[in-house]
């Protein structure tokens, strides 16, 4: 194949493969079988070898990339990353409610999200491209992930338009994904991680991606820190806006027009909790509008225009083997 036909076909492949890419982890609806993708995938790595002046580290071929680091580099969020406060009732929310209301009026909508129970992490974008990925760490400097970040298949390489962007999101690692790693490190007689958060935080920290890749991590995305090139006023379309983009958000996100909506909110997903394919430790409730996010401002350490509502520990039933606990 001459130049130009490898030159095209490589890129033709790269496009095709992030489409496959995003329909499988991130709409969860393959549109061609696995093994039509490897054939794909292998075709690419096979003429970026024979073409290295064509490398491009937003090739899906790089997404298991990278050399193992010595240490991971210090990142300062320009925005910082906030922690929240806490909720753990119903006249605590209400309580919220009424401070939101002192601040901004009556006319307040919110958005519940569930709270998913990982690493908080921030993803930045210039000109629509992935170029940088970070741990929360202690909101202002986190650290440099991005060769681990890659390795998370839902996380787009290209985003739909060339936006400046840095969004947030939760990192995990699937309950069933979580089961299986300890199922794995029982038989090779390794520690076992406490639950899901510890093992996503686990498999981040690692300096080697190789390791990262094999933990099967997922994503959701769900704020905005920097946006150049579009504009949103509400953070129901900024959920909207980052999914259009190509981002995985969590779809069950829900605009509550008064505090008892989100009460109720809270109640099912507290019973509905077990029966997701992830942990959750409780819901996100936000004021749905960023000007009067803007205008209520930020206490020393949390934002006062959301609150998190804590669920109370799950019970662990521990049966030992053979032993019924009654
Ligand atoms: N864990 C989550 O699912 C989650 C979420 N869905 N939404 C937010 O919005 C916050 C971030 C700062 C102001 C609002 N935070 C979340 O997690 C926070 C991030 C840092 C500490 C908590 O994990």
């Amino acid at each position: 194949m001459n130049e130009e036909h490898a030159k095209k076909r490589i890129l033709e492949l790269r496009d095709m493969l992030e489409k496959y890419n995003y329909e499988y982890h991130v709409l969860d609806k393959p549109s061609v079988p696995d093994a039509e993708y490897d054939q794909l995938m292998k075709e690419l790595i096979e003429l970026e070898n024979n073409h290295p002046e064509l490398h491009d580290e937003h090739s899906p071929t790089s997404r298991v990339g990278g050399a193992v680091l010595d240490f991971f580099e210090k990142v300062e969020h320009t925005v910082p990353m906030l922690s929240l406060g806490n909720a753990f009732n119903d006249q605590d929310l209400r309580d919220f409610d009424r401070r939101v209301r002192d601040g901004v009026g009556s006319n307040v909508s919110y958005v519940a999200e569930l709270k998913i129970d990982g690493l908080a992490v921030s993803l930045t974008y210039e000109d629509g491209r992935f170029i940088r990925g970070a741990t929360r760490g202690d909101g202002t400097i986190g650290e440099d992930i991005t060769n681990n970040l890659k390795t998370i298949r839902s996380i787009p390489f290209k985003l739909k338009d060339p936006v400046m962007l840095e969004v947030r999101g939760e990192a995990f690692m699937p309950k069933k994904s979580f089961q299986k790693l300890n199922a794995h490190r029982e038989e090779e007689g390794q520690e076992l991680f406490a639950n899901p958060r510890n093992a996503a935080a686990g498999s981040l920290r690692q300096l080697d991606p190789k390791i990262a890749a094999s933990r099967n991590l997922d994503i959701f995305l769900y704020g905005v820190g920097r946006l150049e090139g579009h504009s949103v006023d509400s953070h129901d379309e900024s959920l909207t806006y980052l999914s259009q983009l190509g981002f995985k958000t969590n779809p069950e996100w829900k605009k509550c027009n008064t505090i008892e909506e989100v009460i109720e909110y809270v109640n099912s997903w507290q019973e509905k909790r077990p029966d997701l394919p992830y942990e959750i430790d409780g819901i996100v409730i936000k004021v749905n509008s960023l000007y009067q996010q803007e205008e209520l401002g930020f206490t020393a350490k949390n934002p006062r225009w959301a609150i998190a509502y804590k669920f109370p520990a799950e019970e662990v039933v521990t049966k030992l083997e053979g032993i019924e606990l009654n």
